[in-house]
Order: C-alpha cells, then sequence, then structure tokens
C-alpha cells in the first residue's frame, strides 16, 4: 500500500494546475447511458474513481476508450443492467447508474451502496423520487431493484434535503421520462448545473438551471445525441491546493480554475486575512499579515462546501485565536480531528462543531487518512508540521486527487509517495 512521506516545507512558490472536477465528471459519465452515439469527454480527471466508473460502464457493456485526460464512451450496445456490489463498495456514487439505466431499459439492479467513513448517506430520497415516477422498488439481497415497464412518468418531486447525486439521479431518469419532471428544492451545485447544461444541449429542454426549481421536458424515452464536452475545473481541488499556499502562508496561484465556483471559499481566505486575486481562469493567494481565526458552518451551494471542511480545520490550527466549524452535511465527518490532535493541534469537538484554538505548533507523526478530504487535511498539517508525517491508507486520497504529491512537489512541498 502506499503512503505519502512530508517534511516541512518553508517555501512554496509557482502554479498548480487544476484537473476536471471528480464530482461533475462522474454524473456525467454516467448521463452517457442515455445516448445513443459515441461521446468524447475531455478535461477528465485521472483519479481512481472515474476509473471506478468506467469499468462499471464496461460492465454493463459500453466501449470506453480511455486516454489520460480523455475518454470516448458507446453505450449503444448495453448488455446489462446490474451494478454489482464489487463496484459499488468501492464507490457510492456508483448509484449514479440508477436514474439512467432505469430510464433506459425500464429496469435495474443497484447494489445499496450502504454508508462510508463520513456518515450514514441513505438513498432514501432518490427512491422516493424514482417510485413517484412510476418504479416499482425493492431492496432484496442488498440491492435496489427497481422497475418501470412501461416507463418513466414524469411528477412533482419535492426533495426533504437538498441532495446532488439525488438530484443527477432523477435529471437523468427524468430525461427519458414521459411528460415534464418538477424537481423542488434541487441541488444548485456548478457539478449538477454542468450535467443539466449537457442534457439541454443534447436536446433535453431542463428549464430553471441553476436554481432550486428544475423543470425537466423528458423526451418520452428516445435515447438522446449527446453532444461532447469538457469536464468543468475542480473546485474542491482547486481549495484545497489554495490551503497549501495559506497554511505556508505564501503566495501560490492555481491555473485553470473556475473562481466564480469558489465564492463562499475565497471569501473565507479573505476574511482569514489573505489576499485574493482572480482572473478568469486563475487565482492566486497571497500572504495574510496575520491568520484570522474563521466560523464556518457548511451548507449546500453556493454557502461553505462540506468537502472543503477538514483542510479549512487543518488550516484553522494557524490561525491566531479560535475557530469554530459546524459541520451540517455529514454527521460523521470529522475523522481528521484526532490524528490532527495527534499532530498537536488543540482541537475540542462537541456533537457537530470543532473548537480549534490556534496557532499550534505541529509535530509530524505517522497519520491515517479515513476520507478523501481528511487524507488532505492530513497532508496540510504534515507540509507544515515539525519533522516528518507519514499520511497512510492514500487509497481514499487517490479516488479524488490526481497526482496530488507531483503538483505540490513542483512548487515546492517536500513530499514523496512510498511503498510500505
Ligand atoms: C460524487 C459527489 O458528487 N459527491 C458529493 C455529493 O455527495 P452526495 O450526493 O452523496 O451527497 P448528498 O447531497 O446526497 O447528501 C446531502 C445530505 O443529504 C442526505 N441524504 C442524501 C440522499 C438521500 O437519499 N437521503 C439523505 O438523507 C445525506 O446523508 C447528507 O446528509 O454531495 C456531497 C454534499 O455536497 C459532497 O460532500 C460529495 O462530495
Ligand atoms: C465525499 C466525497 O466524495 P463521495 O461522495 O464520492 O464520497 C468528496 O468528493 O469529497
Amino acid at each position: 500500500m502506499d503512503y505519502l512521506q512530508l517534511q516541512s516545507s518553508s517555501a512554496i512558490n509557482g502554479k498548480i494546475k487544476i484537473s476536471g472536477a471528480k464530482n461533475a465528471a462522474l454524473p456525467l459519465i454516467a448521463s452517457t447511458i442515455l445516448a445513443k452515439n459515441n461521446v468524447n469527454i475531455s478535461n477528465l480527471p485521472n483519479v481512481a474513481d472515474i476509473n471506478t466508473l468506467l469499468m462499471l460502464l464496461s460492465n454493463l457493456g459500453a466501449k470506453c476508450k480511455k486516454g489520460l485526460h480523455s475518454v470516448e464512451i458507446d453505450t449503444s450496445k448495453l448488455t446489462q443492467t446490474k451494478a454489482t456490489y464489487d463496484i459499488v463498495k468501492t464507490m457510492r456514487a456508483s448509484i449514479l447508474v440508477l436514474g439512467p439505466i432505469l430510464a433506459r431499459f425500464g429496469h435495474c439492479e443497484v447494489s445499496l451502496p450502504g454508508g462510508c467513513a463520513i456518515g450514514q448517506r441513505p438513498v432514501d430520497l432518490h427512491l422516493k423520487a424514482l417510485e413517484q415516477m412510476g418504479a416499482k422498488i425493492e431492496i432484496k439481497s442488498g440491492y435496489i431493484e427497481a422497475r418501470a415497464k412501461e416507463g418513466l412518468k414524469a411528477c412533482e418531486i419535492i426533495f426533504d434535503k437538498i441532495t446532488v447525486t439525488g438530484t443527477a439521479n432523477i435529471v437523468m431518469a427524468a430525461a427519458l421520462a414521459h411528460g415534464t419532471t418538477t424537481i423542488t428544492n434541487a441541488a444548485r451545485e456548478p457539478e449538477v448545473v454542468q450535467l443539466c447544461e449537457i442534457l439541454n444541449q443534447s436536446g433535453i429542454e431542463i428549464e430553471g438551471i441553476g436554481t432550486a426549481v428544475l423543470k425537466i421536458h423528458g423526451n418520452g424515452g428516445e435515447l438522446i445525441d449527446m453532444v461532447d464536452f469538457s469536464v468543468i475545473p475542480d473546485r474542491i481541488e482547486a481549495g484545497t491546493y489554495l490551503c497549501a499556499g495559506a497554511i505556508l502562508n505564501k503566495e501560490l496561484t492555481i491555473t485553470n480554475a473556475e473562481p466564480k465556483h469558489l465564492g463562499a471559499v475565497l471569501s473565507k481566505f479573505e476574511e482569514m486575512g489573505f489576499g485574493i486575486k482572480t482572473t478568469d481562469t486563475t487565482i492566486t493567494i497571497t500572504p495574510a499579515k496575520e491568520i484570522k481565526p474563521t466560523k464556518i458552518v457548511t451548507q449546500e451551494y453556493p454557502a461553505f462546501p462540506t468537502d472543503m471542511q477538514a483542510q479549512f480545520l487543518a488550516l484553522a490550527t494557524q490561525a491566531n485565536g479560535v475557530s469554530i466549524i459546524e459541520e451540517r452535511l455529514f454527521e460523521n465527518r470529522f475523522m481528521h480531528v484526532s490524528e490532527l490532535q495527534r499532530m498537536g493541534a488543540d482541537i475540542t469537538l462537541n456533537g457537530h462543531t470543532a473548537t480549534i484554538k490556534g496557532k499550534s505548533k505541529l509535530s509530524g507523526a505517522d497519520v491515517m487518512a479515513t476520507d478523501l478530504r481528511a487524507s488532505s487535511a492530513l497532508v496540510l498539517a504534515g507540509m507544515i508540521a515539525k519533522g516528518t508525517t507519514n499520511v497512510h491508507r492514500i487509497y481514499h486520497l487517490d479516488r479524488g486527487y490526481e497526482s496530488l504529491e507531483k503538483k505540490l512537489q513542483d512548487v515546492g512541498v517536500d513530499i514523496k509517495r512510498l511503498k510500505e
């Protein structure tokens, strides 16, 4: 198993190029199940989750020709409708094939994803919405078995909670349904917006894109003529590298980014005393005279993302004063706290709220990555900790960060990948 070894880095300078967004690419790849033509996707991040989903599609009978940052997908001859446990267990986002397979074939079986390190993460809202669209759903032997013999029917769906992959699943299902489906309380994340835009460009009329009310005019079951597209930049990868500049309190520029998707994150950097300069595709963070403590509440887009919580928690250990971070999305997304405490961070956890007293002198340690963003928080801490930090179980990190150690080495961070 690989691990990352870091020594404290006093200097960092240069530019880091941001990859395509994993969380945009995943639903977009799933949506090719709705297509009758070959689809070319570019700016694809080269990360494990993407390969997992492409393997799932290949198991269904799709032909996937993968380049380093691109893929050509042909789903015209799908033969299977079952997403098996062996794949789904490694990636919860496999649930994204449920809506499109059901819409295309009128039946499917998808292994129930179950919980994961950050919380229970049920998919009840996906299932309830599909039932409203006329699907008969049963849970058998750990699988979701869904049937809609006559095809899915449009209806009015009001999500009890905002769900990102839930919204994506129902948008894809509704694309081939009979009639116009309305989704109220839809997710407004940029990744959902791109899915809607690409389906729109591919002939499915969708109103309200980027708002909480989506109206999807289903085409009654025709496979779509899908456009080729380039995946939007990864806003969470961007935010993570800006945290690298911030934690060392040095200037750092990220390129190939979309500053508009990072509003709440950039505001937090500014509140903490850092300078932020943007162009259309770059963001530069400049040092703070004094790193100020912060108050963060994670919420749905456009508010501060839960996927940036762990990285800001690591950063808050270097602020002068007491920061408070409240996690509202996932009940168990503070697993990085105990590892940061082992490095010397002064953090108190009370339910969903972490209180971080800065500034702490961190010391290097062997630490365990527990989920994707917890991993990057530990890397950030390792960059400033005195001595050697070894971050273990980085298969979590490899799910969503492309060549993290290479990107950080190129700007001067002392980090290497080693084998246990
Ligand atoms: C692949 C992908 O895009 N993953 C992102 C997606 O995950 P994901 O789509 O799984 O997260 P959701 O937006 O669905 O979850 C939001 C909240 O709703 C709850 N919920 C969700 C669905 C459901 O049927 N029932 C239910 O109770 C969840 O447990 C959670 O508390 O959005 C999360 C929230 O921004 C991000 O952290 C993940 O990085
Ligand atoms: C939690 C994440 O991903 P997933 O939903 O695939 O677990 C993430 O990208 O931070």
